[in-house]
C-alpha cells in the first residue's frame, strides 16, 4: 500500500471536522447500529449542514455509551420518543432490513426526512407500499432516500459515462465481505430480520446490473445458493451466484459472499458491450473500423480503500466487400477518480475531495435535495421499488423464498 493510499485512507475515517451553519439540519439516529459511522457521524464531521443531534437504542445504556463515544448530545429511551422530538429534521434508518418498512414509515409520518439504510426494505411488497406513501407526495413532503452509497461516489459517475447501456451485452459483477467481518449472529444471518447476502451484499451487485443495462431483469435464469439450515439463520444464504437474463437476451451475473476467504478482494463490474462501428474519416472508402469494448470498475462498493477502472477496446479494421479483417489491435487504458478533479469532464467541477468517502457524497446529495438545491445524483424512489423486485426475483429463483414481510400496519 503507497504512502499516498494510507493518507487517503486514514483521511476519510478521521476527516477533518468543518464549521456548522446556523441552519444545519439536525439528524437522529435510531439503532446504535455499527453502519452509522460510515452512512452519518463520519460524514457529517464534513458536512457543514448536518448536525448529529440525537441517538436512540433499545435499551439507554446502550445508546448513551454510543453518545458519549460519537458526541451525540441527547438521548432518548425509545426510537417513538426520537420520532417525537421537533427539533430533529432527520432520520437515519440503520435497523435490521426487518424494521426498515415500520421505522421509514414512521419516521415519514413524524414529517421526517429519511435516510434509509439499504437494501430499503425486506420485499418488493413493502417496497410498494413505503414508496407510494401519499405523505410523500404531499406538498412539502419528507425526502427518502435509499442509502445506496457507491452510486454517489465519483468513480462510479465517471465509470457509467463509459458505458453505453444501448451496446452492452454482457456483465459480470462480483463483491465480498471476508469471513472475519460478519459472525454469524449478526443480522445479516437472522431470517427472520430479512437477513441474506442477496440483502447484504447482492443488492450492490444488482443495482450494478441494472444501472449498467438501464433496464429491469427480465428473468433470473439461475440462482445458486449456499445458505444455512438451522435456527434463526435458516434460508439466509451466505453466498450466492445469480443470473439474470435482461432485453434483448443480454446477460448480467452475480456473484457474492459474506463469508468470504481472509484477504479482503475489491469488489468488480466487467461490462461487455458488442462490436460497433466507429467513424474515421482517415481510412480508404473501402474499409470500416469497428470496436468491441470492455469496461470494468474495480473497487467500485467501497471506492476509498481502492478502485480504478479499466478500458480495453480490441479494433478491427474490415473490407467492406469481403468483411474480411484487414488489420486488429488492442487499446488499454486506466483511470481513477478519488475525486471529482480527478473524474475530470463533467464532474470536474462537482465538490469533493479524495478523502471523501461516498457516504459523504451521498450525504451531501441528501442535504441538496431537503434544501431544494439539485443534487448532483439521486436514486429515486421507483428505482429503490424496482431493486427490490430485482432481489425478490433471485430469492424466489433460489428457493429460498422472499424475506418475510413486516406485521406493521400501514393505515
Ligand atoms: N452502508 C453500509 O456500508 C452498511 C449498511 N449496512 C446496513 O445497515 C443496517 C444495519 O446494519 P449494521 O449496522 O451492520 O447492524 P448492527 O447490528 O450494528 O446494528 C443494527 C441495530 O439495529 C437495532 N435493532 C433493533 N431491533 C433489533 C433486533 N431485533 N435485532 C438486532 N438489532 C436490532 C440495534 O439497535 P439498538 O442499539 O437499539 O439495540 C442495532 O444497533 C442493515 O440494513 C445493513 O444492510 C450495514 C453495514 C454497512
Ligand atoms: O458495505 C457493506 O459492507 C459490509 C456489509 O456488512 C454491509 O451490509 C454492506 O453494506
Amino acid at each position: 500500500m503507497s504512502l499516498g493510499q494510507l493518507k487517503r485512507i486514514y483521511t476519510a475515517f478521521n476527516p477533518p471536522a468543518v464549521e456548522k451553519s446556523k441552519d444545519a439540519l439536525k439528524f437522529g439516529i435510531i439503532g446504535a447500529a455499527n453502519s452509522a459511522a460510515w452512512a452519518l457521524l463520519i460524514p457529517a464531521k464534513l458536512h457543514p449542514e448536518v448536525v448529529v443531534h440525537a441517538i436512540a437504542a433499545r435499551d439507554r445504556k446502550r445508546a448513551e455509551e454510543f453518545a458519549k463515544k460519537n458526541n451525540v448530545p441527547v438521548v432518548y429511551d425509545s426510537y417513538q420518543d426520537l420520532l417525537d422530538d421537533p427539533e430533529i429534521d432527520c432520520i437515519l434508518v440503520p435497523l435490521p432490513n426487518a424494521l426498515h418498512f415500520e421505522w421509514a414509515v414512521r419516521s415519514i409520518r413524524a414529517g421526517k426526512h429519511v435516510l434509509l439504510e439499504k437494501p430499503s426494505v425486506s420485499n418488493y411488497i413493502e417496497a410498494q407500499t413505503l414508496f407510494n406513501l401519499p405523505e410523500l407526495d404531499a406538498p412539502n413532503a419528507p425526502v427518502l432516500l435509499e442509502a445506496f452509497h457507491y452510486r454517489f461516489h465519483p468513480i462510479w459517475s465517471l465509470f457509467m459515462s463509459l458505458v453505453t447501456p444501448a451496446d452492452v451485452v454482457h456483465v459480470n459483477t462480483f463483491s465480498m465481505i471476508p469471513w472475519w467481518f460478519v459472525n454469524k449472529d449478526h443480522i445479516h444471518f437472522n431470517y427472520n430480520l430479512a437477513g441474506g447476502t442477496m440483502m447484504g451484499m447482492g443488492t450492490y451487485n444488482f443495482a450494478a446490473l441494472r444501472l449498467i443495462f438501464g433496464a429491469e431483469p427480465e428473468e433470473c435464469i439461475s440462482a445458486d445458493v449456499k445458505a444455512f439450515t438451522e435456527g434463526v439463520h435458516h434460508d439466509c444464504d451466505y453466498e450466492f451466484k445469480a443470473k439474470f437474463r435482461f432485453p434483448n437476451g443480454c446477460i448480467g451475473e452475480a456473484f457474492s459472499t459474506l463469508q468470504g476467504p481472509t484477504i479482503w478482494y475489491p469488489s468488480y463490474a466487467t461490462v461487455t458491450h458488442r462490436q460497433v462501428e466507429v467513424p474515421d474519416k482517415t481510412l480508404p472508402p473501402s474499409q470500416k473500423k469497428f470496436v468491441t469494448r470492455e469496461v470494468t470498475i474495480n473497487g467500485f462498493i467501497h471506492a476509498i480503500f481502492w478502485s480504478r477502472i479499466d478500458v480495453k477496446e480490441a479494433f478491427e479494421i474490415r473490407d467492406k466487400e469481403t468483411g474480411r479483417v484487414v488489420k486488429k489491435w488492442t487499446e488499454k487504458r486506466t483511470q481513477k477518480a478519488y475525486s471529482p478533479k480527478e473524474a475530470g469532464g463533467g464532474l470536474a467541477n462537482l465538490e469533493g475531495e479524495e478523502y471523501w468517502m461516498s457516504f459523504r457524497y451521498q450525504l451531501g446529495a441528501f442535504v441538496d435535495k431537503i434544501k431544494g438545491r439539485k443534487p448532483a445524483y439521486w436514486v429515486n424512489r421507483e428505482d429503490s421499488a424496482l431493486q427490490m423486485k430485482m432481489v425478490d426475483m433471485a430469492y424466489e429463483k433460489s428457493g429460498l423464498g422472499i424475506r418475510p414481510t413486516s406485521k406493521f400496519q400501514v393505515n
